[in-house]
């Protein structure tokens, strides 16, 4: 990924982060991913009344990998993620938001058929971190553990 693609990677997640429809936490995350041929798709999270349903935008956005049938070709994701004030405006959280334990499996799914440790880029408003998916979840559970 060249500086130009991260750039726009997190522009593209930030963007996404408009789309959240999050009426009980305030809280409005955006994920974007590069695929290996430039392309982004992008996810926000989506809550429900009965909370625990919440789909984190990161599984959004792999979840329209998976339907795009792109999830082999995942090199990277971005996540950015702030509560909304009474202007309506994103305040990034002081900490890089790191995706949660649930959508680390799932980025795990796009890694191993990816044949890449996918690069993990997590936005903050101080400054971002920058991991690889096995950084974030050693020894995972994966495909390889179902032959
Ligand atoms: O990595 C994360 C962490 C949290 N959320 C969402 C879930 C919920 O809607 C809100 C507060 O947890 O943020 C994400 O989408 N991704
Ligand atoms: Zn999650």
């Amino acid at each position: 990924m060249n500086d130009e693609q991260q750039n726009q990677l997190i522009i593209a997640a930030k963007n996404a982060a408009k789309n959240a429809y999050a009426p009980y936490s305030n809280f409005h995350v955006g994920a974007s991913i590069l695929l290996k041929n430039g392309d982004i798709i992008t996810g926000a999270n989506v809550e429900n009344a009965s909370y625990g349903l919440t789909l984190c935008a990161e599984t959004v956005a792999l979840s329209v990998a998976a339907n795009n049938g792109q999830l082999s070709n995942v090199s990277a994701i971005a996540v950015i993620g702030g509560l909304i004030n009474a202007d309506g405006e994103m305040m990034l959280s002081d900490d890089a938001v790191t995706p949660c334990g649930r959508c680390r499996q799932m980025i795990k799914e796009a890694a191993d058929l990816s044949n890449y440790d996918i690069d993990v880029i997590c936005i903050g408003a101080q400054n971002n971190e920058y991991f690889t998916l096995s950084q974030l979840l050693p020894r995972a559970f994966g495909p390889n553990n179902l032959k």
